[in-house]
């Protein structure tokens, strides 16, 4: 995606729990926001041409060795610069303020006076609530800064150099919890940068083709179709910008639910004129995880073997140097990055081989699934495809905890169907962030038509989320439990038991690998 003919504010990344949301918060104002690593250089940024610089917040003290810090000369830009949390400290450090450590820590919801109703404050209630989480004071202001904002135990919670248009504030804005947070960030796009908000999700669409265009010129794509919203709508993009220079290549790795490898064929076949290969890899995707138990190791070649599965198609093709995925931010941001820790290796991220000679094109790298639904129904996208739930790349593979086998793999695909309609008949199957069955290579003893059992147990997992990020178990009704443990039982032979996860993320995951 590039900033072309839009206002842009650019979100340096210091690695904060929260970056990401800041970066939507901004796009939600209607104005195009992109993250950046903390140290982009100058010129780079410069190029960028933002309207606007936030920084945000991070784990470091700006006094340890090693913390991330910009260039300086970010200042100098021109640009009106918003520090969040560490990015208020690092404005501090970098302005020639102090920053120390304080005896204890201030975290949760805190009570805000506001000492100047300007600015970012314009019209902000005088004493509002806020959400902290530091260790860290200015104990001294930067030459040319005042104090806008104090809690009981931080005597500096914002501060100001109004004249260059350089804003601290010491809490979150852009969390929930921090109820007039958008205000002020409205404040700060609106008033202090003075932006018109000339983004939405249309502009995104043109921006992405003309950007994907420019990227690929003439020549021939391969994308990486699941069947997912996020690929459908990545295709969908590609083929506005370069029609028939691109194919689809949808692979059946065996770890697809009931149906799946047919449902997909069709909706793409008979609903969209876009090229579509079909590759039944069912067999070397399951010569290479016999015996296999580790779950990182299970990604890494599931995202090895995928790659090596394109690669054959584009041979087929001729030769293609471009592969399409529907990435998107949190399996970047889970796969590890400079800043931020590894959770799980998503298969397109960082389960990629290291020798893998594809380019990637991946539009919606920035957005998050919610925003992908809403660009989904921008390019006119069935409504099925929309609100399909996710489902991981490595399919069934990783619900399955333990060696993959033919027979648990087919035990699960049963048990995942009854959940899937059960869900479905209760109404809830678009109001849950996703529905379905595990299978831990677990089994117990039971009673059977007065036989003992000695069987496998299935997993519930139904959890509520509005980006995968974090996610709370859903509060199933017990009529719905009931039924779904019943059939399962009932009908899928080699499981005489049910359970159901009732765990949130954090500090669970979704997935149980
Ligand atoms: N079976 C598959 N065949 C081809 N490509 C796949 C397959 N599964 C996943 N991919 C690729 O990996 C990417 C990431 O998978 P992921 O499941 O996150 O996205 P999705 O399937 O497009 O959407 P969703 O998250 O809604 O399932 C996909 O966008 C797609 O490019
Ligand atoms: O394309 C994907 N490749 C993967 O390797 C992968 N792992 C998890 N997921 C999906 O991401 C969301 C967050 O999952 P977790 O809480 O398990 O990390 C949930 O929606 C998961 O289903 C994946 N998607
Ligand atoms: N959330 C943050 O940005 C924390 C910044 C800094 N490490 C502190 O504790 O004060
Ligand atoms: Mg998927």
């Amino acid at each position: 995606m590039t900033a072309a003919n839009h206002e842009t504010v650019l979100v340096m990344d210091f690695g904060g729990q929260y970056s990401q949301l800041i970066a939507r918060r901004i796009r939600e104002c209607g104005v195009y926001c992109e993250i950046v690593p903390f140290n982009t250089p100058l010129e780079k940024l410069r190029a960028m041409q933002p309207k606007g610089i936030v920084f945000s917040g991070g784990p470091n003290s700006v006094y340890a060795d090693g913390a991330p810090r910009c260039d300086a000369g970010v200042f100098a830009l021109g640009v009106p610069v918003l520090g969040i949390c560490y990015g208020m400290q690092l404005t501090t450090y970098l302005l020639g303020g102090k920053v120390a450590h304080a005896d204890s820590r201030e975290y949760g919801s805190t009570r805000l006076f506001i000492d100047e109703r300007a600015g970012i404050f314009a019209e902000i209630t005088a004493e509002t609530q806020v959400w902290m989480s530091h260790g860290d004071y200015i104990t001294e202001l930067p030459p040319g800064f005042a104090v806008t904002a104090h809690t009981n135990s931080s005597p500096v919670a914002a501060m100001a150099d109004a004249a260059r248009g350089i804003f601290g504030v010491q809490f979150h804005p852009e969390v929930v919890h921090t109820p007039e947070g958008m205000k002020m960030l409205r404040n700060f796009l609106f008033n202090v940068c003075g932006l018109k908000g000339d983004w939405d999700m249309g502009s995104f669409v043109d921006q992405a083709v003309a950007a994907i265009r420019a990227k690929v010129g003439g020549k021939q794509v391969l994308c990486a179709l699941s069947g997912g919203v996020d690929s459908s709508v990545a295709a969908v993009l590609v083929h506005r910008a370069v029609g028939d220079q691109l194919t689809c290549v949808f692979v059946n790795h065996g770890f697809l639910r009931k149906g799946e490898p047919e449902q997909v064929v069709k909706t793409f076949r008979d609903g969209f004129h876009i090229n579509l290969v079909y590759v039944d890899a069912t067999e070397r995707f399951m010569n290479r995880l016999r015996g296999v138990l580790d779950p990182e190791q299970k990604r890494k070649i599931i995202g090895e073997e995928f790659i090596r599965v394109f690669e054959a198609e584009a041979a087929k093709l001729g030769d293609i140097d471009f592969l399409v995925q529907g990435t998107l931010y949190p399996d970047v941001i889970e796969s590890g990055t400079a800043t931020a820790a590894v959770i799980k290796s998503h298969h397109n991220v960082g389960g990629l081989p290291e020798d893998m000679k594809f380019q990637l094109v991946e539009p919606l790298r920035d957005l998050f699934k919610d925003e992908v639904r809403a660009l989904g129904r921008e390019i006119n996208l069935p409504e099925d495809i929309v609100w399909r739930q996710p489902f991981p790349g490595p399919g069934l593979a990783i619900r399955i905890i333990g060696e993959v086998t033919e027979e648990r793999l087919d035990i699960l695909r049963e048990a995942d169907a009854i959940v899937y309609q059960e869900i479905k008949i209760a109404g809830l199957y678009r109001k849950v962030w996703q529905s379905f069955a595990v299978l831990p290579a677990m089994k117990s003893v039971g009673v059977m038509g007065d036989e003992r059992t000695y069987a496998y147990t299935i997993g519930l997992r139904v959890v509520a989320s509005e980006d995968g990020m974090t996610a709370d178990w859903v509060r199933l009704p017990y009529e719905v439990l009931d039924v779904i443990s019943r059939r399962i039982v009932n009908e899928v032979t080699g499981v005489n038991r049910v359970v159901y996860d009732v765990t949130s993320k954090p500090p669970s995951t979704i997935e149980w690998e």
